[in-house]
């Protein structure tokens, strides 16, 4: 399930051997925290386990941008959310994008949206849908997302 990009680089699912490239790149986004090999491997276990009626579409699909010598420039995640509203319909949620900091500007955001963004087309989403800092809305409405309302959250 690789496919390939522009300029040598390549998408693909994330996997085991990528736990501490995929950590390095998610500190652009957030502080990542303590997470064992074990839990790390746990969690790709659980998201193997889930697929959308067809049998064949993941529910998580977490995938990295690689470049020719196979490092992880990019990471992110479209989570498919099955729903009653919409008869049954399906929405996207684009999730934890993060371009190492080496990486930026280099468009690889933007490739990794629209592979994402295409993979919740082709589940049949309805719409996608993600939250981002006001400072990242010129980048996602460069990727084709409009402004569609404001988060709200409680932290625990
Ligand atoms: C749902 C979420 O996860 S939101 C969290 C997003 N992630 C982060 O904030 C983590 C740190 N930042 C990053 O990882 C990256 O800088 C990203 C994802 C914001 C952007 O990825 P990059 O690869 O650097 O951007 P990319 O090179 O693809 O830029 C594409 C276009 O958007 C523009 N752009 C990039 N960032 C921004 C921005 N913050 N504001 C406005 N425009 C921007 C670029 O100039 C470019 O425009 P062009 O096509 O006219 O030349």
């Amino acid at each position: 399930m690789i496919q390939q990009l522009e300029n040598g680089f390549s998408i693909r699912p994330i996997s085991l051997n990528d736990f501490e490239e995929v950590k390095d790149t998610l500190s652009a986004l957030t502080v990542v925290g303590e997470i064992s090999p074990e839990i790390y491997a746990s969690l790709l276990k659980y998201w193997d386990t889930l697929y959308l009626d067809d049998n064949k579409t993941k529910v998580y699909n977490v995938h990295v941008i690689v470049d020719s010598s196979g490092t992880i420039c990019a990471v992110g995640t479209i989570f498919l959310e099955k729903k009653i509203i919409h008869c049954g319909g399906i929405v996207g949620h684009i999730e934890d994008i993060s371009v190492n900091k080496k990486c930026q500007g280099m468009k690889l955001g933007k490739l990794l949206i629209e592979h994402l963004t295409n993979v919740g087309r082709k589940a049949g989403c309805y719409k996608i849908i993600l939250d981002c800092d006001v400072k990242n809305t010129g980048f996602y409405e460069k990727c084709g997302y409009s402004n569609a309302g404001v988060e709200m959250q409680i932290r625990f």
